[in-house]
């Protein structure tokens, strides 16, 4: 305990006479330790970065309500238990008969007996060989697991974590999780608008992330995209620090991170762990962090420790305290010996490790489940003039559920979807697709006479145009949710907005850019290839393409947000689309007897006979009959069908031969759009369902 209190009053006092002045700092008394200029040099560099840090993290004080809300987070007893399929081939089992080898369910134990807890002002850090259980820890601590294999208890100032609670716990993945497409600026900027309280002017939400940025050493690539693996944007470390600071920025009261120092280099990860420490110390945060091989440095500022081995407890206590526990237990540490290597040298021993874990068993055996060391380490249970039991035991809530009102969500959303989505569906590659289409078209369709010869080209171009759309829409589609599945389900948890905003952001921010390339396209073909020369019919063309492509979009977004997953979801569509185009009414006239009913369930069916009714049923749509020999051999012309040859036949008259008038035009537009609307309702209950799936 007094250990925790001298650190404190070391950095707090260090903050202090940094902040003040930095010439008083660099006494002679101090700069005689350093000889030459290049000490003096570093020197003054490092007070002044430490000056700048503890004045930027002072900035971010203003208005932050984790110093008002300290939490303490105390878990124990905490097991984990997961359940895999075991397979045993028909081959196996013939082949040990004797033995009783069964296919079935078992049961993997990951974590055992955990316990712990952290104070509001200290770091907490866990340690442990890979794969022994410290993110499913740090998982189970923000409540990201489920219910499922889970028993013991977690609390958050003496309560058991709610929805509400879970505000105050910011969780830094181990991978970064952001919008490709986006700049550093733009993603912490649409956290900030997002997650900062509401009683902030925009204003004061910006200047918050100008400062986390200076904080983090990120204004230079502020306006750097993020990129991915397809498109570079900034480095592997950038990006961690994007990642720290877009959870920083929202002013939590607990901060978990895993693994916030790999991908940095020593200096940095150094000046990462001092922020974090001086954050935890200034506001009052609680930090846990999963780490790998810390510096000693790093190491240092560390105030409680961890310690994990194959699941199982190994130490938990003062951080200072580790080398003298190891050294009572037979392990000497030198002391020129960074004591972060030692410890994961001896845990990657298996007879040390098995040794150390069955010593911690053995020092808790009268306290099973942890509460009695957790207790001997927990701040809330002894009286401090800072962090009273009172404010220790209040209960982590707020108000609001969320901080942005359902509009602002809903517009904050928009304005990140469009951005993001412009540069995919809006792609040069999709752009020159359309051109080249549109050329395509124009060569294959130009100019298609009024005369029955050509009727079949023209219903071919008609066909053509809502087919093509519809299909490039529903395939641009169905990767919308399971794309964006990751980044819902982390900004969800931290709950940052409703789900219905975001589905409803996703309408309006997508809707110009996925009608944008169809207009683009039906506006050339319409006139060069010589459709009906009336400009009230070809607004009501453009308005059914738009539509079908709308409702072949919602049907992309239902199985995408059924199945999430790409692949799987894509051969979906392709076999709806392709049943759908079948079924429209263009390759099949007269399906087998009993299944003429299957027309009616392709969407492509209403927006074909719509776009044929526009074209075809009008006074101004007259064709000249065909001329002896102009039509293929054996195909009769419909002009004869009388007892007088005609010269001109109407529209009308061709699509009632054809039969595409079955059902008036406006009950065709009527279903169509019914179907674009019940099919983005079902797409929303369809990801309701799923999100929630996700979360059990
Ligand atoms: N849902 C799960 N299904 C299957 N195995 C799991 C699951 N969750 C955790 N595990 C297993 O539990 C063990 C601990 O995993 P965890 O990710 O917590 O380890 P870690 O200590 O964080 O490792 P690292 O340092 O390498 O990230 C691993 O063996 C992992 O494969």
């Amino acid at each position: 305990m007094e250990q925790i209190e001298n650190d404190q009053i070391v950095t707090a006092t260090e903050i202090d006479s940094t902040s003040s002045s930095i010439s008083t700092a660099i006494n002679e008394k101090t700069l005689t330790k350093f000889e030459g200029s290049d000490g003096i040099n570093d020197l003054s560099i490092q007070l002044e970065r430490t000056a700048k840090r503890a004045e930027l993290i002072q900035s971010t004080e203003k208005g932050s309500t984790s110093a008002k809300n300290p939490v303490y987070v105390e878990w124990h007893g905490i097991n984990y238990s997961i359940s895999e399929e075991h397979k045993v081939s028909w081959w196996n089992k013939i082949r040990n008969s004797d033995s009783k080898l069964e296919s079935g369910k078992q049961v993997r134990k990951i974590i055992e007996n955990i316990h712990g807890c952290a104070n509001p002002g200290e770091v907490l850090a866990i340690m442990g060989p890979s794969g022994c259980g410290k993110t499913t820890l740090l998982n189970l601590l923000g409540d990201r697991v489920g219910k499922k294999g889970v028993q013991g208890t977690i609390t958050l100032n003496g309560h058991k974590i709610t929805k509400k609670s879970k505000r105050f716990v910011a969780y830094c993945t181990q991978d970064d999780i952001f919008y490709p497409h986006l700049t550093v600026k733009e993603t912490l900027g649409y956290t900030a608008r997002l997650r900062l309280p509401r009683e902030l002017s925009r204003h004061d939400k910006l200047k918050q992330v100008e400062n986390t940025m200076a904080l983090l050493n990120l204004t230079k690539c502020a306006d750097t995209i993020i990129g991915d693996q397809a498109i570079r944007g900034i480095s592997g470390g950038e990006r961690k620090r994007t990642n720290i600071a877009s959870e920083l920025l929202t002013d939590p009261s607990v901060i978990l991170l895993d693994e916030p120092t790999s991908g940095l280099d020593s200096s940095l990860a150094l000046e990462l762990t001092k922020i974090l420490k001086e954050f935890a110390v200034k506001q009052k945060k609680t930090i846990i962090m999963v780490i790998h091989q810390p510096s000693s440095q790093v190491f240092e500022s560390f105030d409680k420790l961890m310690l994990m081995a194959d699941g199982n407890m190994v130490y938990f206590g003062e951080r200072a305290g580790v080398v003298d526990y190891l050294d009572d237990l037979g392990y000497k540490c030198h002391s020129n010996f960074n004591p972060a290597d030692y410890i994961l040298e001896l845990l990657n021993d298996n007879t040390i490790k098995q040794k150390l874990i069955n010593a911690y068993a053995h020092n808790i055996r009268d306290d099973p489940t942890g509460k009695q060391v957790v207790e001997k380490h927990s701040r809330r249970t002894r009286t401090d003039n800072q962090l009273s039991d009172t404010i220790l035991n209040a209960p982590v809530t707020s108000e609001r559920r969320w901080e942005a009102t359902f509009l602002q969500q809903v517009s904050i959303l928009t304005e990140r979807t469009f951005k993001q989505s412009r540069k995919i569906i809006l792609s040069r590659v999709n752009i020159f697709q359309t051109v080249a289409v549109t050329v395509v078209c124009i060569i294959v369709w130009l100019k298609i006479p009024f005369a029955e010869p050509n009727v079949f080209d023209r219903v071919g171009n008609i066909f053509f145009c809502s087919v093509f759309w519809s299909f490039t829409a529903m395939i641009g589609s169905v990767a919308s949710f399971p794309t964006d599945l990751v980044m819902l389900s982390k900004e969800r948890q931290s709950r940052s907005y409703r789900l219905l905003s975001y589905y409803l952001s996703k309408q309006f921010a997508e809707l110009p850019l996925v009608i944008f390339n169809p207009i683009l396209y039906t506006i050339p073909v319409y006139w060069a290839t010589n459709l009906l020369p009336d400009f009230g019919r070809f607004v009501a063309y453009l308005i059914v393409i738009i539509l079908s492509t709308l409702t072949a979009q919602s049907f992309g977004y239902l199985a995408g947000a059924t199945v999430l997953n790409v692949h799987k979801s894509i051969s979906i569509s392709m076999v709806f689309i392709l049943a759908s185009m079948l079924l429209g009414g263009y390759y099949i006239k007269y399906l087998p007897f009993g299944l003429y009913w299957l027309r009616y369930i392709s969407f492509v069916k209403y927006s074909y006979s719509l776009l044929v009714q526009i074209q075809f049923d009008s006074p101004k749509a007259q064709f000249r009959c065909a001329r002896p020999g102009e039509l293929p051999a054996g195909q009769s012309s419909i002009c004869e069908t009388g007892d007088v040859p005609l010269t001109s036949i109407s529209g009308s008259s061709i699509i009632e031969n054809e039969g595409l008038n079955d059902l008036p035009w406006y009950i065709n537009l009527i279903i169509l759009l019914g179907i674009c609307i019940v099919g983005r309702v079902l797409a929303y209950y369809s990801l309701r369902r799923n999100s929630r799936r996700s979360k059990e």
